[in-house]
């Protein structure tokens, strides 16, 4: 029996309910990658990123995460989303460098596109937005955190815009999404000089809102997402989409500059040597 007539079994859908039976029927159409457990009492979505070994983002993967949003957009019964890693030990590392390296155009440019939609589906999010940030966070997944409402992060791992240790630059729209979290001066700071910061000084500059230990950090996002969703959800999205929309509109509006822009960069002679350096260290250090 296929699962669709599954779904269609009187005696299942008297056993679970409707609410239920649609958060599973949703749960089973995810992709792999991205694991969804969507409460239907709560209306809590726990999004888990299941790309091995580091949840690097390539294409596929980037449209996986935004299919799912898509998803849980469109599915009334969802209010939150938290966000973290299948792997303890990395949340997110970030770009997978090796859709950056010795590309074909046309492919990355779709990367780039589907990149930017991420962000403004993710950062916009119509959700109150957590992110369980249960492992190191550099650069890409650095963005992925700094565009939810709140970040809850694991002791003793690091996280930041890192771009310039690689010899690329933070495209403008993840260093907004970092100032609209801890201000200018830290933004400059912390860009200018790639910083990776530890857990502790990411709260210390309030990139981090709070820092726990490995076993209570999804315990601690669900504790924090049923304050958030107290709030009605039309007072606390106006009040998000009046904060969030200048910055999504500043990218919708440069949009296709931001692809050519991104394209030119990469694809420089001095940027691929650089990049190449960065992937030889990278697998050396994985080696030993
Ligand atoms: C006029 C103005 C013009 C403006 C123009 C703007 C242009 C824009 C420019 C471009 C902007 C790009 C923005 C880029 C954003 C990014 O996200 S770049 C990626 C940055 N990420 C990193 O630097 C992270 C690197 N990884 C690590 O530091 C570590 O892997 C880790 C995350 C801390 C985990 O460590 P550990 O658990 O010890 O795992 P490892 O052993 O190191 O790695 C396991 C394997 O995974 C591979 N890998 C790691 N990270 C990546 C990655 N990001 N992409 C692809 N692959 C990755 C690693 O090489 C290992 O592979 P194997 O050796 O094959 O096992």
């Amino acid at each position: 029996m296929s699962l669709k007539q599954l779904f269609r079994q009187p005696m299942l859908r008297a056993m679970l309910g409707r609410q239920h039976i649609q958060a599973l029927r949703s749960m089973t159409t995810q992709s792999d990658k991205v694991l969804v457990d969507l409460d239907p009492k709560t209306g809590v979505a726990v999004v888990q990123m299941n790309r091995p070994p580091v949840n690097s983002l390539n294409l596929e993967f980037l449209s996986d995460i935004n299919n799912t949003l898509d998803k849980l957009h469109n599915d009334k019964s969802c209010r939150g989303l938290i966000l973290t890693s299948s792997n303890n030990k990395v949340f997110c590392a970030g770009l997978d460098i090796m859709e950056m390296y010795q590309p074909q155009t046309d492919r990355l440019t779709e990367f780039w596109k589907t990149l930017q939609n991420v962000w403004m589906n993710l950062y916009g999010s119509r959700l109150a937005t957590i992110a369980a940030i249960n492992g190191h966070s550099p650069a890409g997944g650095c963005l992925l955190a700094t565009c939810c409402d709140y970040r809850i992060m694991v002791q003793n791992f690091t996280i930041g815009l890192n771009e310039t240790q690689l010899g690329i630059i933070p495209p403008f729209w993840f260093v907004d999404s970092m100032e609209g979290v801890v201000g200018y001066r830290q933004t400059e700071l912390a860009c200018q000089k790639g910083l990776m910061m530890t857990t502790d000084q990411a709260s210390k500059i309030g990139l981090v809102d709070e820092v726990v230990t490995p076993e209570v950090v999804l315990q601690k996002a669900q504790n924090e997402m049923v304050s958030w969703l107290k709030i009605p959800d039309y007072a606390r999205q106006l009040t998000k989409s009046q904060m969030k929309m200048p910055n999504i509109n500043k990218l919708r509006a440069r949009r296709d500059e931001d692809v050519q822009h991104f394209v030119n960069f990469i694809t420089k002679d001095s940027v691929q040597q650089a990049l190449g350096f960065y992937i030889e260290n990278l697998k050396k250090k994985a080696k030993k």
